[in-house]
């Protein structure tokens, strides 16, 4: 079951295709890491996904619902963390959430109780009556994130939510993150820092002007791009290695008697095996060496064309 459909989406900036029939579907409960270069349109999806844009065409669905067609059902089951979004800095942690726990239809008691929760879940309840100007930028991006859960959402859409951050900062909204994940919330989040998106994500999609050049779990993409780019094979004998002449081997980077990489087009590490015994040779190791997300991410882009 999807939470998140988006079909055939292309939003046009006069000549700009900044996102191109693109089609994406996220899974109920999992985290989906959008990443992409600057510009590669992923605000202006993000934009889309909350009607706050309309496209030239294409249709989207969260939680069944049309986003255009029926926006207030959408915007009551989900929370929206916006890119460079601001805290209102003269009222206090706990007043700027209450602004935002008014537009709900709850009662006082629940009201407060959800603040308390988020507060603490944010690790802002001992600083609840200070004013937001007062806070760090670490302090602040976890207020907004309180305030993009003030409606326990369904789904959880973030665009680039640690941008900015220190380490520390990005670590607590990381792990605010994992924490929804675990309550089963489906996350949505934009970024285009690498480590960010391995570590939280179940699902990847890649977009480069506007086009969606890879979609699906991080370890289907890293094979589909080890299919298409070749495999590279750590090898370690006991004994120095001889000749390797074998069928699918690209090249060989020796790294002395013992030890060598083999760039091959398919995954042979059998035929390697068979082979050194046959020659009498010892393995210690023979292992792919997987590609990074760097590495898929930077092919990516630069094979845009
Ligand atoms: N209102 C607008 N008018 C004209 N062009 C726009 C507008 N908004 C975005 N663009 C252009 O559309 C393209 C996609 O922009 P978008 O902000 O969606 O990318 P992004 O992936 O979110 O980038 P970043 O990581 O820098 O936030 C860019 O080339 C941008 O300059």
């Amino acid at each position: 079951m999807y939470d998140i459909e988006i079909e055939n989406l292309t939003k046009k900036y006069g000549d700009l295709k900044a996102v191109d029939n693109l089609t994406l579907k996220v899974e109920k409960g999992i985290t989906f890491g959008f990443l992409g270069p600057n510009g590669a349109g992923k605000t202006t999806t993000i934009l889309s996904m909350l009607g706050l844009i309309i496209p030239d065409s294409g249709s989207i669905k969260i939680l069944g619902n049309d986003v255009f067609r029926e926006p207030v059902k959408v915007k009551e089951r989900i929370g929206y963390l916006p890119e460079n979004a601001t805290v209102y800095e003269e009222l206090t942690a706990w007043k700027n959430l209450e602004f935002f726990a008014n537009f709900y239809n709850v009662s006082k008691t629940e009201k407060e109780k959800r603040i308390e929760e988020l507060l603490k879940m944010v690790g802002l309840w001992d600083v609840r009556y200070r004013k937001a100007k007062t806070f760090s930028k670490g302090m602040k991006q976890r207020l907004l994130l309180a305030q993009a859960l003030i409606n326990d959402p369904e789904v959880l859409i973030l665009d680039e939510p640690t941008s900015g951050l220190d380490p520390e900062g990005a670590f607590l909204v990381k792990s605010i993150v994992k924490e929804e994940r675990k309550k089963g919330k489906t996350v949505f989040f934009s970024s285009h820092i690498l480590s960010e998106v391995e570590e939280l994500s179940d699902k990847v999609g890649i977009l480069v002007d506007g086009k969606l050049m890879a979609l699906g779990p991080l370890d289907d993409i890293k094979k589909q791009f080890m299919e298409l780019e070749g495999y590279e094979i750590k090898i370690e004998a006991k004994h120095p290695l001889p000749e390797l002449d074998l069928e699918g081997i690209i090249r060989v980077e020796r790294i002395g008697n013992n030890k060598a990489i083999i760039f091959a087009k398919n995954d042979i590490r059998e035929q390697i095996s068979d082979y050194l015994t046959q020659k009498g040779v010892t393995l210690i190791s023979l292992e792919i060496e997987e590609p990074s997300l760097e590495d898929v991410f930077l092919k990516t882009i630069y094979k845009k064309e």
